[in-house]
């Protein structure tokens, strides 16, 4: 069994329980449900944009502990106020120490600044629920999901005014990506081995169509890589460990965007 393997099924069961504790009527009556949404496409697209994604990421499967002391509310609005294009904030807890509660905290101390809700989407009541806490964003990863049932997100996604950020890991994932997806994130990181490398990103560029703006996702750590992806035409740069295992994850991601 892999690790997405075994976050798929935990997920199930959280999403089940989770149907049973919070109707979906009661996420479509929270007033956020009805706010219209940052675009993150647009930020990454705009001229002078750093494209930083930063991450407010915990725990990982590959890094265990990584910052369990940072506080949500001090994190995101420093890395907005470093120049961050949007936040990527975890909400799966077993695997990643995340909540639904700090993407609360984290929109309502950042209105502006697009999130993205940051999990493992397999029902479109997840999708209802990262509306109502406040994403603007949702991932939908080729790897865990049918080309059905990715159609069905990201289809439900766009009617809810939500943007669709598409991740794969290889050429044949690219089949499942639809019309309704805005972004595909081309993810570093190799789920069986945990190894990174920005090669992937680089060769999977050519593949991508022009349409769909592209994100190059973990393992980023220096500058230069990220010249060298927007060599390659990527706009948007997903960076979590590299700010979150430092004291201050706020400062690093100001200094890294300076050296831009
Ligand atoms: O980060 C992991 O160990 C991981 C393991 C299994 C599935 C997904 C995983 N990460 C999710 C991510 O996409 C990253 O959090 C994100 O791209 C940021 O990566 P990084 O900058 O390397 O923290």
């Amino acid at each position: 069994m892999t690790i997405l393997d075994k976050i798929i099924e935990a997920k199930k069961e959280e999403v089940a329980h989770q149907k049973q504790v919070v109707d979906i009527e009661v996420l479509q009556d929270i007033p956020d449900f009805f706010r219209d949404c940052n675009s993150l496409k647009e930020n990454l697209l705009k001229a002078g944009s750093s494209g930083i994604i930063a991450e407010f990421k915990q725990r990982s499967p590959s890094k265990g502990d990584i910052n369990l002391s940072a506080r949500v509310e001090d994190v995101t609005k420093a890395y907005a106020d470093a120049g961050a294009a949007g936040l990527s904030v975890l909400t799966e807890k077993n695997f990643f120490g995340g909540s639904q509660a700090n993407l609360i905290k984290a929109r309502e101390i950042n209105p502006d600044i697009p999130i993205l809700r940051k999990d493992f989407m397999i029902d479109p009541y997840q999708l209802v629920e990262a509306k109502a806490y406040g994403a603007d964003v949702i991932l939908l990863i080729a790897a865990c999901l049918s080309k059905e049932l990715a159609l069905e997100l990201a289809e439900d996604a766009k009617e809810l005014g939500l943007e669709v950020l598409m991740e794969i890991h290889n050429a044949e994932e690219l089949e499942i990506v639809n019309d309704f997806v805005d972004m595909v994130g081309v993810n570093n990181r190799n789920l069986k081995t945990f190894d990174v490398s920005v090669e992937t990103s680089v060769e999977l560029s050519k593949l991508i169509p022009e349409k769909f703006v592209k994100i190059s996702e973990s393992g980023l750590a220096g500058v230069k890589e990220i010249h060298y992806l927007r060599e390659h035409g990527f706009k948007g740069f997903l960076i979590g460990e590299t700010f979150m295992k430092t004291q201050d994850p706020g400062k690093a991601c100001k200094k890294f965007i300076q050296q831009l």
